[in-house]
């Protein structure tokens, strides 16, 4: 996704996905990929969280998790990689993030947080999370072992037993893209994307215990994690970086 093209494309729908990406894989980017097809986005961007919030410490730094994502979308013009969370020295909360972004994209542009069924399920204890259906629409997709599929959302999710969480969502939820166009944040889209049973912690638990991870994530990533010895901690009995 070129600058030169971005600015001719301002007022096309911006994909964002976040994620810890401990390592990132095939799933991450069908996740994407997907997204942009499906909701007409003009690209997305992927934002290696620096310091996730709610989860302990990554298997990786956020350097290695970042040059990770830089490999792994290499090639691919509709898929950049935003280093703002990796950069900042505070935990890599979603709704500042978001404010830094619609800052630099005014307010206008239509942004699209794209979040896996898993993500959106513990939404309702985000750090202000109430705030980001002002600044951005919510996508959601499925994810094997957290049925309900996407289609059938949002009245069998889990989260919508929230009583105040499953209003708001009713009040927000869209079934056609077109509507992401309409405003610059406030929506709630479910979309199918190819069922991938792929985890990072299935991938860290396959290297980690000497096994193949190949195929499961791109080559690069893979080189990249056996050059820089990661996630080798059950093999040695200590990490190794
Ligand atoms: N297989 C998948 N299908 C759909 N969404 C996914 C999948 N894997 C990850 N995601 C989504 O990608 C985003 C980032 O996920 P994350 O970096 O935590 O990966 P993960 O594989 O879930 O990692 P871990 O196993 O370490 O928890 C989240 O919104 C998550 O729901
Ligand atoms: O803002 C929050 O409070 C918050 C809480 C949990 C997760 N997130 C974000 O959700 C994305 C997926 O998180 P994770 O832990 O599944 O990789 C990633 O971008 C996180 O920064 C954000």
């Amino acid at each position: 996704m070129s600058a030169a093209t971005d600015t001719a494309r301002a007022d096309a729908p911006l994909g964002l996905l976040g994620g810890t990406f401990d390592p990132i894989h095939f799933a991450h980017l069908r996740l994407a990929e997907e997204a942009r097809e499906a909701l007409g986005l003009h690209g997305v961007r992927l934002i290696p969280a620096g310091q996730p919030p709610h989860r302990g410490e990554p298997g990786s730094t956020a350097q290695d998790r970042l040059a990770m994502a830089r490999l792994a979308t290499a090639g691919n013009d509709g898929l950049e990689v935003d280093d703002g969370e990796v950069l900042a020295p505070q935990k890599s909360y979603t709704v500042p993030t978001l404010e830094r972004l619609r800052a630099e994209l005014g307010p206008q542009r239509p942004l699209v947080l794209i979040l896996g069924a898993d993500a959106f399920e513990g939404l309702p204890q985000w750090h202000r999370w109430q705030e980001l259906f002002s600044l951005a629409h919510v996508a959601v997709a499925n994810r094997p072992g957290h049925a309900p599929h996407a289609r059938r959302w949002p009245g069998t999710l889990p989260s919508a037993r929230l009583p105040a969480f499953a209003a708001l969502c009713e009040g927000r939820h869209v079934s056609d893209p077109a509507e992401l166009r309409a405003a610059p944040a406030g929506r709630i889209i479910p979309f199918d994307m190819t069922p991938l049973a792929i985890s990072a912690t299935l991938i860290r638990d396959l290297i980690g215990h000497g096994h193949s991870a190949r195929y499961l994530l791109p080559d690069s990533v893979l080189d990249y994690i056996g050059a820089n010895g990661l996630y080798t901690r059950n093999l040695t009995g200590h990490a190794s970086s």
